[in-house]
């Protein structure tokens, strides 16, 4: 692979033309048939090649294999059969090259655990994950490597504005890939491209990941916005202080500030705040109307990623001394300290004097 790609540059076709042959006659597998485990299944079929998706329930495995759905997690969806569902984690990764995990952040570990010995050389492993693992703080791309012994060169994340319904409605979207190594975020884009979604590259592991992390925090306070019924001016003021506060975060944490302003910085945080299908959004508008976490926990169905990252992102935020006033009112909300109806006036550390924007 001679050239590489910026964050703001779409693979061109010329280019995939020449290396199309690169992902041909791969194994492709997903783990996890939740919202985006599946979605993101579909989207490699759709490119056209074969995907195994790995679930858990064998009701399931039935489900995708003979009526070709997934009623639970993506309903009205008709799944290309392409897709080959299985509930056998050993057999699906023997032979993979490339892996793909969309469960929720707090069980990867014990996912890739299950499956490392299983792993054969050369293989490389692409988060889908939007989380932080709470017991270490690490980002998922952390675990994969701590836990599978799988080189950087071998690691990627993709992330971006990829509301998983929507995609599956097969509604035109972009997402990133990123690696260290260039040959993988380009294969794993060429994976991640079909009629309806366009892919990117560029090497910020640290961005493209804190990018996803991060805006479910901001989605949970418009949510709160939302649930307490203000209006357009207070979602707005808390997107935009949100999106500077993230990025002083990703960019103290290693990100570049370009990515922060990209597909998987303000790109996802547009979309997380603005769908009522995001379920960060949903928990913090359920807290908005009056519920307890405890309440908005057993209630959400689906993951809330945002909800079990706050304080890992409080304790680095500390650590590093970035200033984090949003989050820290989001926690102060969870824990039952502050009233929702209280949260966006604060937007700023309270200062005497105002600072610069
Ligand atoms: N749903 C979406 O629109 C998007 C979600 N993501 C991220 O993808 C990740 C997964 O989210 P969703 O699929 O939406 O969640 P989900 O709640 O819809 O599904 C999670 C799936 O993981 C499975 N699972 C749980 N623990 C497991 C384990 N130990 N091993 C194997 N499978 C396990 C569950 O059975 C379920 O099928 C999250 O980190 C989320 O932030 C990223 C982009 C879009
Ligand atoms: O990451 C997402 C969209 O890019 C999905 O957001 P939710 O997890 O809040 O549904």
């Amino acid at each position: 692979m001679s050239e590489w790609y910026p964050a703001t540059t779409p693979i061109t076709l010329p280019t995939l033309v020449g290396s199309e042959s690169a992902t041909e006659g791969e194994r492709i597998v997903v783990i996890g048939g939740g919202n985006w485990g599946t979605t993101f299944a579909k989207i490699v079929a759709d490119g056209g090649r074969n995907v195994t998706l790995v679930v858990r329930r064998p009701e399931l495995v039935e489900e995708i294999n003979g009526a070709h759905r997934n009623t639970l997690y993506l309903p009205g969806i008709n799944l290309p059969e392409r897709i080959v569902a299985t509930d056998d984690l050993a057999a699906a990764i023997s032979g993979a090259d490339l892996i793909f995990i969309s469960v929720p952040a707090q069980s990867a570990r014990e996912n890739i655990e299950e499956f490392r010995e299983f792993l054969k050389p050369g293989a490389s492993i692409v988060s889908l994950m939007k989380g932080v693992e709470r017991s270490t703080g690490k980002r998922m791309s952390e675990v994969i490597a701590d836990v599978s012994g799988i080189g950087a060169d071998h690691i990627a994340v993709a992330s971006g504005p990829n509301i998983a319904l929507e995609i599956a409605r097969e509604e035109p979207t972009a997402i990133v890939v990123a690696s260290e190594s260039e040959d993988l975020a380009v294969r794993v884009a060429q994976v991640a491209r079909n009629s309806y979604l366009r892919s990117f590259v560029n090497q910020d592991v640290i961005g493209t990941e804190f990018g996803g992390v991060l805006k479910n925090l901001i989605a949970i306070a418009i949510g709160i916005a939302d649930g307490v019924g203000y209006g357009e001016n207070t979602k707005a003021s808390i997107m935009t202080r949100g999106l500077a506060e993230i990025t002083d975060f990703a960019v103290a944490m290693g990100a570049s500030r370009e990515t922060m302003m990209g597909l998987a910085g303000m790109g996802d945080l547009i979309a997380t705040c603005m769908s009522p299908l995001s379920r960060n959004f949903t928990a913090g508008r359920l807290l908005g109307q009056g519920y307890s976490y405890q309440d908005v926990n057993s209630r959400m169905e689906q993951t809330a990623e945002g909800l079990r990252s706050v304080d890992s992102i409080r304790e680095l935020a500390e650590e590093r001394g970035v200033p984090m006033p949003i989050v820290q009112q989001i926690a102060a909300v969870l824990e039952g300290r502050m009233r929702p109806v209280d949260l966006a006036p604060h937007l700023a550390t309270d200062n005497e004097i105002p600072r610069g924007e």
